[in-house]
């Protein structure tokens, strides 16, 4: 079963068309990545799947419901979670106090998984009362993905969770996101530059080229990574 769909999404900005006619699904359970190189329109469609940026033309479905006009709050409070590129921590706050916020940003009738946060990224256990601009990139990183997962999504939209996070840390973001979706069972869909954080962490991956889908790799493509590295290599 789909958890979610962009069917035939037309998006830009004023005039400017960027997404022209995107179709994209992720099935209950997996995880789907979407890569291309700069300024192609993953962050564009990441704003779209979220409800910050509205489609000119095409349909948006999120577990079973025609969700296109729901507002990002609307689809926060129905299960969808989301890791903006930059991360968007509020840096005066604690990591506690960051993730409070995002328990409050789910639904309400959702158990709050605190404890499951601390257990999947330590870090953020050790810095409960460390104020998140003081953090490193990898830990902000950690902080982000915890503050979306603690309100218990059905589904986690990632924005370039390796952007500025350091290799070894990249590695271990990959781990958590695998040992999240087996243990959890959230769905992810995740957009990319980096091919070893694309490889090891999907199931299968889109490629994007000129606000358009050009192709999908299946998990035997992406283990070849010859594929992914002529997608995203300059
Ligand atoms: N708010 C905006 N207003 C006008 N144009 C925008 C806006 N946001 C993005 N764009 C343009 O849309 C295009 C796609 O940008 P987008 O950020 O979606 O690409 P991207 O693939 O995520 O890039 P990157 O990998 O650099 O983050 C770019 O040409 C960008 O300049």
């Amino acid at each position: 079963m789909n958890l979610f769909e962009l069917n035939n999404v037309t998006a830009g900005y004023g005039s400017t068309p960027i997404l022209r006619d995107v179709s994209l699904n992720v099935e209950a359970g997996d995880i789907v990545s979407l890569i291309g190189r700069n300024g192609v329109g993953k962050t564009s469609l990441m704003k779209v799947a979220m409800g910050l940026l509205s489609p000119d033309v095409g349909k948006i479905k999120f577990d079973g419901a025609n969700v296109t006009s729901m507002s990002a709050d609307k689809r926060a409070k129905a299960g969808i979670g989301y890791v903006p590129q930059g991360r968007d921590v509020f840096p005066q706050m604690t990591v506690e106090e960051n993730l409070q916020i995002g328990a409050e940003v789910g639904s309400n009738d959702r158990e709050k998984l605190y404890d499951e946060v601390y257990e999947y990224f330590p870090r953020l256990s050790e810095r409960k009362d460390q104020n998140a601009g003081t953090m490193s990139g990898g830990e902000q990183q950690m902080l982000a993905i915890g503050r979306a997962l603690v309100g218990n999504p059905d589904l986690l939209l990632l924005d370039e969770p390796s952007e500025g996070v350091q290799p070894s840390i990249v590695t271990e973001i990959s781990e958590r996101i695998r040992e999240i979706n087996e243990e959890i069972g959230t769905t992810v869909l995740f957009v990319e530059q980096n091919i070893q954080f694309t490889i090891s962490a999907s199931n299968s991956c889109y490629v994007m080229e000129k606000g358009q889908i050009v192709d999908k790799l299946s998990k035997t493509e992406l283990e070849d990574s010859s594929k992914v590295e002529e997608y995203i290599t300059i």
